[in-house]
């Protein structure tokens, strides 16, 4: 299994391409299974869990073809996809594909919507909570779905002629039910009404995808969003947007380090929140025609208290990274975790190399340290994972993070990235 070994000390200087978002990815490749016609999807990151959805979607018969040119943004290797689903093969998404990546449950909107049932296991995904679906299993019920948990799977059936618009507002906000929801109601009869919506740009980017393919819909980016069903979707060409999380980790990592690097191709719109934190905490952000200039130079990273919240807030995301930063800060920081319950695996991890942190319920206090020193560690879920290598990256000595496979969900080309900045970041495969 591969490890990763952070030689720690250097500053980051020069660009880092940021790649399409996994997160807009995911949904906008299941948004294929709306439509017999083609759906392009420029700009894809290359990662683990894209090639395990195209496994999944294949399942269901979907014809994927990659263009051969990787399209060179920057020194980003983004895919275009061409996904096309002329008839839906399968209508079952079994557990051995299902059970490695959360996103994957989310078949079972188009496949409904479509189809008129599905049958899809529970889902796994990254263990940082219960993660139930519950939310899902109300929004689908109320577009008229009836809906059965057996073995482990979940059998829906919309009913005949179709699902059915209708209004619906979360108890709780879902990216990932929205995602869902909204996907199912561009095909249902009549108008539906999202209430307390996700306002995340993954669920805009999906929104704006599904109006390209013909999808009615309104008020994507609010809490409340309007979709006026259709009675079919055509193709469409999309670019998946910027990663806001790579965006946001990389800030921090050089916040960390210091030095000068310019993060290409994304945007500070996507991630207001979190780019102030990082600006608190003694980091210089700038648009600039290209990217993000993010600098430090010299100077000490100061405490700053975040709360994770759904968008506009501070992402959950990004939580565990900025706990790596904060590690070094010259003060004490608190970081309240409100999403996910179990999401502070790293807190272990970065007291091996040295952190002061402590948990009270979901907060963390970090006493900042002057200084952390390499060990192993072992990588817990994807955002935790990075967390270590932004620490490694100043960490005295050596760092092996091992696990790296969380990694690769979510982080395309990481050490070849770094390393063009300065970083001392290799893999080693035993
Ligand atoms: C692939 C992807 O895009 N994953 C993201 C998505 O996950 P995901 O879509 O799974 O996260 P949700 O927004 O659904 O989860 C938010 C909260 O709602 C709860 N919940 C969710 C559904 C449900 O049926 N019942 C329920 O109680 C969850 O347990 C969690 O406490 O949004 C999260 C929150 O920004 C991010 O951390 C993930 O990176
Ligand atoms: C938690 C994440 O992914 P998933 O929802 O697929 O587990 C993530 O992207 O940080």
């Amino acid at each position: 299994m591969d490890r990763i070994r952070i030689t720690g000390g250097n500053e980051l200087h020069g660009i880092i391409p940021i790649s399409g978002a996994k997160n807009a990815a995911l949904p906008l490749m299941i948004a294929s299974l709306l439509t017999d016609d083609t759906l392009t999807l420029e700009n894809v990151p290359h990662l683990a869990d894209v090639e395990q959805l195209l496994r999944i979607l294949g399942n269901h018969g979907v014809d994927v073809s990659v263009n051969g040119r990787r399209e060179r943004q920057g020194e980003s290797y983004s895919r275009t996809i061409h996904f096309t689903c002329r008839t839906i093969t399968d209508t079952t998404a079994p557990y051995e594909l299902v059970s490695k990546m959360r996103a994957s449950f989310w078949v079972i909107g188009p496949l409904l919507a479509r189809e008129g049932r599905a049958r899809v296991s529970l889902p796994g995904g990254c263990a940082i909570g219960t993660r139930p679906v519950d939310l899902f299993i109300e929004a689908l019920t109320a577009l008229g779905a009836n809906i059965e948990i057996d073995s482990g799977y979940i059998n829906a059936t919309a009913p005949k002629g179709g699902l059915v618009g209708a209004r619906y507002v979360f108890p709780k906000v879902s990216v990932g039910a929205t995602h869902v929801m909204m996907m199912a109601a561009t095909l249902a009869n009549g108008q539906t009404v999202i209430g307390n919506a996700a306002r995340e740009p993954e669920v805009v980017d999906l929104a704006n995808c599904l109006i390209a393919m013909g999808a009615k819909i309104s008020g994507h980016g609010t809490s409340t969003i309007t979709i006026e069903g259709v009675s079919s979707l055509s193709g469409a060409r999309h670019r998946v947007l910027p990663d806001r999380i790579e965006t946001g980790t990389y800030a921090m990592a050089v916040a960390m380090t210091g030095g000068d690097v310019v993060l290409e191709g994304t945007d500070g719109a996507l991630l207001e929140t979190a780019l102030e934190a990082v600006r608190r905490a003694g980091a210089t952000i700038t648009q600039t025609e290209t990217g993000l200039r993010v600098v430090r130079n010299g100077g000490a990273i100061k405490p700053v208290d975040v709360v994770t919240d759904p968008f506009p807030g501070f992402p959950t995301d990004l939580q565990a990274q900025f706990m790596g930063l904060m590690t070094m800060s010259n003060g004490v920081s608190h970081i309240t975790e409100t999403i996910f319950e179990n999401r502070f695996m790293h807190v272990q991890e970065l007291a091996r190399l040295g952190a002061k942190i402590s948990l009270s319920g979901q907060t963390a206090k970090i006493e900042g340290v002057s200084k952390l020193k390499g060990a192993p560690v072992m990588a817990t879920d994807l955002r935790a994972s990075v967390s270590l290598v932004i620490a490694g990256l100043v960490a005295e000595g050596e760092t092996m993070v091992s696990r790296v496979y969380h990694l690769d969900r979510g982080f395309e080309r990481l050490e070849e990235k770094l390393n063009a900045c300065g970083a001392n970041v290799e893999r080693v495969s035993d």
